[in-house]
């Protein structure tokens, strides 16, 4: 797999504070990418270096495979991105603003803001006035000017933030026409994981300036499926029963005498039944399930009372 952006040991500091340490992510090709991590997390920050907005302190990039300062300009002009919120004109309409934006940046075509205002759903209310609009619709006013230089990896800090439910359903499913149907790599960082759950193809936990973990969708799906819970008197006799006697090997053991088990096979009676036979206190037993939020606490070291 072919990756659009690699870092290194990316680091970047302020005076004294340490605001990304030694940060390794990689997206690949195709990817929707969810940068996930609270506020002040680093998440801008990461994104900034990619587009040059900011220089990293240490650590290497590559974007497309290209990391010299000469190669990296070269590359981003294969990049859209938005990451504070582009100036728009209240007074002029979403096609004006547009054809401003095109003069500006020298992009040749007339054609090319009314093809791009198409691509997100905006050609049909080209003539309103940019005050007129709806958040949605500006955040997707954003969106149209980030693929005017026809990008092949987007970046987008927040794009759903303060959305209402039904513009986080439409800017979702035109990020997800945008990598369909034009195979564009897509970076979006949020605070909130639920948000990017139905989009995003692999994900990178910020916490602190530092990536906690990066993992694929499926892999986020297989941690945040339901286990049993146990809490015994002997959790260490109890694992490996479960593990000798039944045969499960997807366990995790939690401290208080406390043993999750994963495995889709596993049946409560007989554990209970295993349990008591061997004499060992069973003092409850139960099913759960972890949500991503409370699987994004934990990771970043806030657990919450289930
Ligand atoms: N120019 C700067 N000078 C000093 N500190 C900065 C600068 N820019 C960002 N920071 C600090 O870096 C840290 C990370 O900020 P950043 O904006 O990257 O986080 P974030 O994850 O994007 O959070 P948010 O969602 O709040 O934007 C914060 O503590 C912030 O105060």
């Amino acid at each position: 797999m072919k990756a659009v952006i690699k870092t290194h040991k990316l680091s970047k500091t302020y005076g004294k504070d340490t605001v990304l340490s030694d940060v390794n992510i990689t997206v690949n090709q195709g990817d929707i990418y969810g940068l996930v991590g609270n506020n002040g997390a680093g998440k801008t920050t990461f994104l900034r270096i990619l587009t040059g907005q900011s220089q990293a302190t240490s650590g290497s990039l590559e974007l497309f495979c290209k990391s010299s300062q000469k190669e990296l300009s070269s590359a981003r002009k294969r990049t859209g991105a938005i990451i504070e919120c582009p100036n728009f004109y209240p007074k002029l309409t979403i096609q004006k603003n547009m054809e401003y934006y095109r003069i500006q940046r020298g992009i040749p075509g007339k054609d090319k803001v009314d093809k791009v205002l198409k691509e997100v759903d905006l050609f049909n209310v080209k003539k309103k006035k940019f005050e007129d609009l709806s958040l949605g619709m500006k955040q997707r006013l954003g969106l149209a000017l980030a693929m005017m230089n026809d990008p092949e990896l987007l970046i987008l800090d927040e794009p759903i933030n303060g959305l209402d439910p039904s513009g986080i359903v439409e800017i979702r499913n035109l990020l997800l026409k945008l990598n369909k149907e034009k195979n564009i790599t897509i970076l979006i960082s949020s605070h909130i994981l639920l948000e990017l759950s139905n989009i995003a193809t692999c994900y990178g936990f910020l916490n602190k300036g530092k990536l906690v973990e990066e993992l694929s969708s499926e892999e986020l799906e297989q941690k945040c499926k339901s286990f049993l819970e146990i809490k015994v008197t002997n959790a260490n006799k109890v694992a490996a029963l479960l593990e000798e006697e039944l045969g499960y090997n997807d366990l995790k053991a939690l401290p208080g005498d406390v043993i999750q088990v994963f495995d889709i096979n596993r049946e409560a009676e007989r554990i209970s039944e295993l349990v008591i036979s061997n004499k060992i206190g069973l003092l409850a037993l139960e099913e759960k399930s972890i949500d991503l939020e409370n699987y994004y606490m934990s990771l970043i070291g806030v657990v919450e009372n289930a």
